[in-house]
């Protein structure tokens, strides 16, 4: 017994409270999915430290079909640009079927890239590269998602060839709006062989936890696509992942999801898990009805929908001295007086937007009726990115043409070179690797002004 056993039994229960939930039907229009157990059900959690979870069937392979749109729509983001892929596939929920055949009107591009149309087109968008050709990208790029070589079901990509004009027949219909960037039945072929590449409800949750870590795979480490790629395909999954289904779904459920016709789906929770269920038996939309029943479950049970978002703030300034807390009778020890005269704000964790902004207000607030010398004690703090960075240091310049005196605890450089603080701030600002000694000094600036 390990204490995490405590995470592994909540998806157990899962499975077996939703095991035998009845309904749906197999995918049988590609004949080879129709062979599928309907009763396997697996379930998978995997962490932003990458830990993994699993219930049930959760290592048993199927192809990955519908569930490689976001990916594929990350690799094109990523060697493209969004403005060139946006050329080619909007951003639009369709509210139609995933295999519709319909375009938007005007620009005769596929609605999005989580729909078929769209899909293919995306597909088509990778281009080979002199040591790679477009499928091998398409095949390691999904690889790297779910941090282990993958395959392709040959079986199954046969099947769907021999079956799939419908598919065919939206390539080409594509190809008639000049909205198709390369032969359309070199386009098809290549989508098939992505749908068939052969993936466990283990690797589909370190794919989705990929997404959710800003597109960093939380078990190899590696950065599989920038974060901003990550957050625009996570955009798309929210609005479009889940087909006509996808506004009831985010209401309900509230997590960026992907689905695939083999019972394959994924949901993202951003910055904080990926999760997968593997269950074949599919509602009229394709999305697995078991699937959907255990994640519905979790998101309500375990408050995961992203607009409840509970990381609310209040833990990022660890201190913050005011004048309640100074001693309003005289000090007979003058120079311990002039020790409580200097404000601290203490700040802890990564430092955002939203956690400068609170610093910066403990600032204001800090110190005698928001006046004298404050210290900021940025020990515990453990980054800064470049939007608080800027904040801090013009917060910093402000209070200093407020005649305040600051002074920093920055033992990590956080705050960048002196220099540079300089030239924000308009002033040094005198930078201590203690809080004690940061005090003393201003205290000690504070009697050279007695
Ligand atoms: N929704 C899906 O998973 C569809 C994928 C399947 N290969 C198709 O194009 O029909």
């Amino acid at each position: 017994m390990s204490a995490t056993d405590a995470v592994t039994d909540s998806l157990n229960r899962m499975r077996a409270e939703f095991g035998d939930v009845p309904g749906g039907r197999t995918a049988d229009y590609i004949p080879q999915l129709g062979l599928a157990d309907p009763d396997a059900f697996g379930l998978a959690l995997v962490s932003m430290d990458g830990h993994r979870y699993s219930a049930g069937e959760a290592e048993v392979p199927f192809t990955i079909q519908s569930v490689s749109k976001p990916f594929i729509y990350a690799l094109a983001l990523s060697v493209l640009g969004l403005d060139e892929v946006s050329r080619w596939v909007g951003a639009e929920p369709s509210g139609d079927a995933f295999n519709a055949i319909s375009l938007e009107p005007g620009t005769g591009r596929p609605a999005n890239a989580m729909v078929n149309a769209g899909a293919i087109v995306t597909t088509a968008l990778i281009p080979d590269t002199p040591g790679e050709p477009a499928f091998d990208r398409v095949l390691h790029c999904l690889g790297r998602f779910a941090g282990r070589e993958l395959d392709v079901d040959e079986e199954v990509f046969t099947s769907e060839a021999m079956t799939g004009d419908r598919n065919r027949a939206l390539a080409y219909l594509i190809r008639s709006t000049g909205t198709m960037p390369v032969d359309p039945v070199l386009a098809v072929d290549r989508y098939f062989r992505q749908c068939a590449v052969r993936v466990t409800a283990l690797d589909l949750a370190t794919m989705a936890a990929t997404l959710a870590y800003g597109g960093v795979n939380p078990v190899t480490r590696e950065q599989v696509v920038p974060a901003e790629v990550a957050a625009r395909v996570l955009a798309v999954m929210a609005t479009c992942g889940m087909y006509d289904g996808s506004g009831e779904w985010l209401l309900r459920i509230g997590l960026p999801a992907k689905s695939g016709v083999s019972g394959g789906l994924i949901a993202v929770g951003p910055a904080r898990f990926g999760l997968a269920t593997y269950s074949p038996p599919l509602d009229t939309s394709g999305n697995s009805v078991r699937g959907q029943a255990a994640l519905r479950a979790l998101s309500e049970r375990y408050g995961l929908h992203l607009m409840l978002n509970p990381a609310l703030p209040g833990s990022t300034v660890s201190l913050v001295t005011t004048a309640d807390d100074l001693p309003t009778a005289p000090s007979a020890d003058h120079e311990r007086e002039l020790h409580e005269k200097v404000g601290v704000v203490a700040a802890q964790g990564a430092i955002d937007f939203t956690a400068a902004e609170r610093v910066l207000y403990a600032l204001d607030e800090s110190g005698t009726d928001g006046r004298g010398s404050v210290v900021l004690d940025l020990h515990d703090v453990t980054a800064i990115d470049s939007v608080a960075l800027g904040m801090l240091h013009i917060g910093l310049g402000r209070l200093s043409a407020d005649g305040r005196r600051a002074a920093v605890v920055d033992p990590r450089d956080l705050l960048g070179p002196p220099d540079i603080v300089r030239e924000g701030t308009g002033q040094d600002l005198p930078r201590y690797a203690t809080r004690e000694a940061a005090v003393a000094g201003c205290a000690r600036t504070l009697a050279g002004e007695d």
